[in-house]
């Protein structure tokens, strides 16, 4: 399989499809309240993009939220819509800024498509902030926290960092406020696109 490599950014882009860089979705991955939304929302306003938040449309779709789609229709129901609305945006739309679900990633078939169709970055945070941080924001609204011990959780962390490893390119986020993570990928993918489509 042949790459284009970006070292500074650990970015590897694979060649097989033939949609310019410049074209292709930007795709930001993540565990729950990494800042996949709110970092999603900063780049499109910097690029110019639309802006896609999975978790939104499929409650836009379904007129119910995420913790009602899992309590009324389960877990199971709810990834199989995921995944079918992340395949459809990955392969019929082109220069979206997508920000996946928590857990979207973990399947193969998600992770697949957003690799061979767009740029994935992954938006990385230590256990030991998100934990501070993060978990107290988030906890009441995310039902894949509900009813799990904080040990549970910790376990979920680190079971999912294995497909989120499956990435073109990360941002460390532990100092970084949203804006400055915003402009770190804004700035990563402009140096892409002017080295590996100059020109354009
Ligand atoms: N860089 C950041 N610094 C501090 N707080 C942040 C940062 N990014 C996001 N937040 C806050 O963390 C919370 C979760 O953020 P957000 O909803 O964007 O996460 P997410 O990755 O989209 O989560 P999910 O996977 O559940 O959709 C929000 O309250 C947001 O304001
Ligand atoms: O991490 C997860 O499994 C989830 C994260 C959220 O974004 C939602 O997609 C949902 O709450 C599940
Ligand atoms: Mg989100």
């Amino acid at each position: 399989m042949s790459c284009w490599l970006k070292e500074k950014g650990e970015f590897i882009v694979n060649r097989q499809t033939a949609i310019p860089l410049r074209e292709r979705n930007i795709i930001l991955i993540g565990f729950m309240g990494a800042g996949k939304t709110t970092i999603g929302q900063l780049v499109a306003k910097k690029l110019y993009r639309d802006f896609i938040d999975v978790d939104a449309e499929i409650e836009r779709r379904h007129g119910m939220s995420i913790s009602e789609i899992f309590a009324q229709k389960g877990e199971a129901y709810f990834r199989k819509v995921e995944r079918e609305i992340i395949i459809d945006l990955c392969t019929k739309t082109r220069l979206k800024i997508l920000s996946l679900g928590g857990g979207a990633y973990l399947q193969e078939e998600v992770r697949r498509a957003c690799l061979a169709h767009g740029i994935v970055f992954f938006l990385d945070l230590s256990w030991d902030q998100w934990k501070e941080e993060r978990l107290p924001l988030i906890v009441d609204s995310r039902p894949v926290l509900k009813n799990k011990t904080l040990e549970e959780v910790e376990q979920l962390f680190f079971q999912r960092q294995s497909a989120y490893a499956l990435h073109h390119s990360r941002v460390v986020l532990n100092e970084l406020e949203a804006e400055q993570a915003a402009e770190q990928i804004v700035g990563s993918i402009k140096w892409t696109w002017d080295v590996y489509e100059p020109n354009r």
